[in-house]
């Protein structure tokens, strides 16, 4: 069933197209990825779907529910963290999601959520005496205080240190067992790959591709390169012969095949077959970002350019 279905949307600033033609439905259940560089519109899209933004053109519907006309209704079942959810820096943790919790007519207890996500012990502390992971568990807990049927979150983890992420991803891991939907917006490839189960790449405002992120890959066609040495020269024919190979280089000892399909199987047997040992075998399969690289034509930015704060 799906939760949310967009089509056709746009959205310009000025001369500025944000959001150009996208369209896409995320399934009841599911954990929904919307990756792409900065400024590839993902946030437009995300403040479109829950009713903060206006869109110029297209169809937007979120649980039967049109996010302009009934964005009173909408607030109650989808709860959103966008990208650095401000707080007074004094507001103390207990008190922001009780205040949060008022917003609902039904929800959470805000002390078993804040049990739930490690914040316990800060329910006296001000918003802004918290670590960087624990101001993003809070703004997970005041997007999850309404018992959310939908979760959009927004850049998560942008400025984690890698363990406070990992306890992140996590924590959505469970929120996902919870049955809620989650539309997470993100530009961290491993993010992605790690938590989605389809993932929209958008580029430049445009919706690129949609799939699992294994199908992402196997969309972009990439090869895969097995690496290995020789203690003895053999004959390189025999393996470009292979039909999963495209292509064998050899520098020294040293052999690299590229290909598709079962190449490490092919390229062992022909191996055997003319008695050659290979050592140091490694086989570098492609990845999300190569997906990326090969569908958009370029990288996104470095997996984090902020700075990572420590999870106090
Ligand atoms: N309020 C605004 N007024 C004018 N232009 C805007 C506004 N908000 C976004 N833009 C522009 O629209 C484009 C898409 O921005 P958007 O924030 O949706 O992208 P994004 O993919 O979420 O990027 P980021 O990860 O950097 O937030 C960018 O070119 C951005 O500069």
């Amino acid at each position: 069933m799906a939760v949310i279905e967009v089509e056709g949307l746009r959205k310009r600033y000025g001369t500025t197209v944000a959001v150009d033609d996208v369209s896409f439905t995320v399934e009841k259940g599911e954990i929904f990825g919307i990756l792409g560089p900065n400024g590839a519109g993902k946030t437009t899209t995300v403040e479109c779907l829950v009713g903060l933004r206006n869109s110029d053109a297209g169809r937007i519907s979120v649980l039967g529910l049109d996010p302009r006309r009934d964005r009173n209704r909408l607030r109650q079942l989808v709860g959103v963290q966008l990208q650095q959810g401000i707080l007074p820096e004094k507001l103390r943790v207990g008190e922001a999601v009780r205040l949060y919790r008022s917003f609902y007519s039904e929800g959470a207890d805000p002390d078993r959520l804040l049990a739930d996500l490690g914040l316990d012990g800060k329910r006296r502390t001000a918003f802004g005496d918290l670590s960087g992971g624990q101001q993003q568990r809070l703004a997970i807990a005041l997007a999850l205080v309404g018992n959310p049927v939908v979760a959009v979150l927004d850049e998560l983890t942008t400025g984690l240190d890698p363990q406070a992420r990992r306890n992140t991803w996590q924590l959505i891991d469970e929120i996902r067992e919870s049955g809620v939907t989650v539309l997470l917006v993100t530009h961290l490839m491993e993010e992605a790959e790690r938590l989605c189960d389809r993932i929209a790449v958008i580029d430049r405002g445009r919706l690129v591709a949609l799939d699992t992120p294994l199908g992402l890959i196997r969309q972009a066609a990439l090869d895969q390169e097995l690496t290995f040495r020789v203690t003895e020269p053999f004959d390189h024919a025999v393996l470009a012969a292979l039909p999963e190979v495209s292509g064998v280089v050899a520098d020294g000892d040293e052999v690299r095949v590229s290909g598709s399909g079962n190449l490490l199987y092919a390229v062992s047997s022909a191996l055997i077959g003319l008695g050659v040992v290979a050592t140091e075998t490694r086989l570098r399969q492609a990845q999300l970002d190569d997906a990326f690289l090969a569908l958009t034509g370029r990288e996104l930015r470095p997996n984090d350019s902020s700075t990572p704060e420590e999870d106090r």
